[in-house]
């Protein structure tokens, strides 16, 4: 048990994205300096400034521009009244009943001072404690112009100006912490914020070599060469062998992508440098080109060396593709990314490899020569590639002698690379919750079917009318599938609900598919509608639970039709799916290019197809009322049926129907 511990640790820690402290930041390997440095982006620093100093501007106007002038004494102004020079009053009030009057005079008239010097300006201010609003009328009186506001509206309205600049510098400062935060937290300067946050994988991370990669024999040999060239690239520049700057790895998630990038680091022995697209778009412009760049001075500083790139689709999405033109800072990114590539050369000795499962979505300049003009697509693992990654992780994890790793991968069609290796870490982990010291192979089948149909919800509270309802759904799947020729074998049916769905029938194919032929497709059909056909036989009802079911067959009768060209009143040809689909940066889209005619026999052909696969389930369960009844009791009984018990129970009614 405790070796166990220590090998999940030990996948745990193999796995882990970084060896994460602040020396495995970027920046210390020289990047952009600190804030000031080429790194970072200018524009938000010129925005504090241009805040400040216009918070300045206000107060300065405000208090000691020319507007209100020197402020003097209340006798001073006084006797400034007597000499006939003012023109103008403005009496601003507050509630406290005190006031500011800023009066203007004839221009340049002197201002005597009590102090008895003379100040040449034009107009003056002065506070009053308590004005008597009735001197208001005198000043109009004498001749003189006089406005009156309300003070504190003018405060409020300076302060109205600013909020905006306020409430900018708040969220500014309030998000770029938190953003530097996520970045490790080991700057200090918050103009840091353009630097990449590539991270340095240590040795220990960079010990993966080919070996650890299985069922990808063909990828890894298009890239011995690569290693090859990171290890001594004078010998390449010497004859001028061509070697690709960046390589491109297209497949399904968990297929061992980045896997198969730092075996390539590990191979030649070089640094990682590990980037997911994502962090290169960030809200605020700018940012994620000056992350670009500082990458690519980083690279060429440490090199040779490995960049890799995950999910390059997130900034790689073809340009001017966005809703709304809002996607100005992806261009961006991506311009700069596309001449960082251009700039930099085989000399370099940089290899950059990205990843992604959307190509289809990528912008073609991407592919272009000189850029990622190597693309290697890895595939999910086939039955062999399956039992060699499964020895690969179960290395070090101690199997009891009945369990057969050909027929666990026989048993896994579809799963990928990190699926099976999330198989052997969930079988360890039941092992060892059952005090096991080695895994055996119900272990092992326990834990495929929890991924492949989610966890048992156990404590869901089913009524007894819904379980046989499900009993007798499933059941209906089993049967028309044992009594339809080409479906798959059933693996298990149960009513436990798992997910979230309340029964499930797993099916189990023998071998891994790649193309369909027609009686698969009617077989599929067929047993998919067999759940609402016994629904409807034993309880003369229909439920909401065969939504899904009558999804899938739907679909498959729509493809069969529309596409594939299995219907004889269409042909072989290819109508379309109204869809636009890019592929490898060329474009396969089939635009619905048929008439309402068509449209209408379309319709006509794929309810066809569906009614003949419902009205041969239907012969098939009313021939075998029976044996569904005697397979549903069974299933209520014992919730989980084996393929090998359903095969039992449907031998024992067919040979002896009258037992029942
Ligand atoms: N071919 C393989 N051989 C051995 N192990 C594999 C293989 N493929 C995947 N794995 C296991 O699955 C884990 C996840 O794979 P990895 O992260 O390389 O996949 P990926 O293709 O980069 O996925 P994603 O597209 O989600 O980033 C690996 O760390 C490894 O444990
Ligand atoms: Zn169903």
């Amino acid at each position: 048990m405790a070796q166990q511990e220590k090998k999940r640790d030990q996948i745990r820690n193999k796995f882990k994205p970084v060896k994460g402290d602040e020396n495995s930041q970027f920046g210390l390997f020289g990047g952009g300096g600190d804030g000031n440095g080429d790194g970072g982006p200018r524009i938000p620093k010129v925005l504090i400034y241009m805040m400040v100093g216009l918070v300045f501007v206000f107060l300065f106007q405000r208090f000691f521009g020319s507007n209100a002038g020197p402020e003097i004494t209340y006798n001073e102004y006084r006797k400034v009244l007597g000499t006939n020079s003012v023109t103008m009053v403005t009496v601003e009030t507050f509630p406290d009943r005190s006031a500011l009057l800023i009066g203007k005079m004839k221009s340049q008239s002197g201002l005597k001072l009590v102090d008895g010097s003379t100040v040449m300006t034009d107009n003056f201010s002065v506070r009053v404690p308590d004005f008597p609003m009735d001197q208001v009328d005198k000043l109009a009186d004498s001749g003189i112009e006089v406005t009156v506001r309300d003070g504190t509206n003018e405060l409020n309205n300076f302060l109205i100006l600013l909020a905006p600049w306020i409430i900018f510098a708040f969220i500014y400062f309030f998000i770029f912490r938190r953003m530097n935060m996520q970045n490790g937290g080991a700057q200090k300067n918050i103009f840091s914020f353009g630097k990449s946050r590539a991270k340095l994988m240590s040795d220990f991370d960079v010990s993966v070599k080919f070996e650890d990669v299985a069922g990808v024999d063909e990828a890894i040999e298009e890239l011995k060469e690569t290693v090859e060239f990171l290890m001594s690239p004078e010998k390449f520049q010497k004859i001028g062998g061509k070697i690709p700057k960046g390589v491109l790895l297209l497949g399904p998630p968990g297929t061992g992508k980045t896997l198969l990038a730092k075996a390539i680091a590990g191979e030649a022995k070089v640094p990682f440098f590990s980037i997911s697209g994502a962090d290169f778009v960030e809200m605020f412009v700018g940012v994620g080109a000056a992350r670009v760049r500082d990458l690519f001075e980083t690279a060429k500083k440490n090199a040779p060396c490995i960049v890799f790139i995950d999910e390059i689709d997130a900034v790689g999405r073809s340009r001017g593709a966005g809703v709304g033109g809002g996607h100005d800072e992806r261009e961006q990114t991506l311009n700069q990314l596309l001449v960082e590539m251009d700039g930099f050369t085989t000399k370099d000795n940089v290899i950059l490899i990205a990843a992604t499962n959307r190509p289809d979505v990528l912008d073609t300049a991407l592919l272009r020569p000189g850029r990622f003009d190597r693309q290697i697509t890895i595939d999910k693992p086939d039955i062999r590639g399956r039992e060699a990654i499964l020895k690969i992780h179960s290395r070090k994890t101690p199997l009891t002698d009945d369990v057969d790793l050909k027929a666990v991968a026989q048993s896994t069609p579809g799963f990928s690379g990190a699926d099976l290796a999330n198989l052997i870490n969930e079988s360890a982990l039941l092992a060892s919750r059952k005090g096991q010291t080695e895994i055996n192979s119900d272990n092992f089948d326990e834990a495929r079917d929890k991924i492949l149909m989610g966890p048992e919800r156990r404590s869901m509270y089913i009524s007894e009318e819904q379980k046989k309802i499900t009993a007798y759904h499933e059941s209906g799947h089993v049967l028309v599938a044992k009594f339809t020729k080409g479906s798959d074998p059933i693996h298990k049916v149960t009513i436990i609900p798992r997910g979230r769905s309340l029964g499930q029938t797993a099916y189990l194919p023998m071998e891994d598919r790649y193309t369909h032929n027609r009686e698969y497709l009617i077989a599929m059909i067929t047993y998919a509608l067999g759940g609402r056909v016994a629904e409807e036989l034993i309880f003369n009802e229909i439920s909401t639970g065969a939504a899904n079911d009558i999804e899938k067959a739907t679909d498959i009768a729509r493809k069969m039709v529309r596409n594939w060209g299995m219907s004889d009143k269409l042909g072989p040809i290819n109508y379309g799916n109204g869809h636009k689909e890019v592929f490898l940066g060329k474009d396969y889209s089939h635009v619905r290019e048929y008439s309402e005619e068509t449209a209408l026999q379309i319709d006509v052909e794929v309810r066809n197809i569906i009614m003949e696969c419902m009205e041969n389930a239907q012969r098939i369960l009313s021939e075998n009322k029976i044996i569904l009844q005697t397979l549903a009791e069974e299933l209520i009984e014992k919730e989980a049926l084996s393929g090998e018990e359903i095969d039992s129970i449907i031998d024992s009614v067919a040979t002896n129907p009258a037992a029942t």
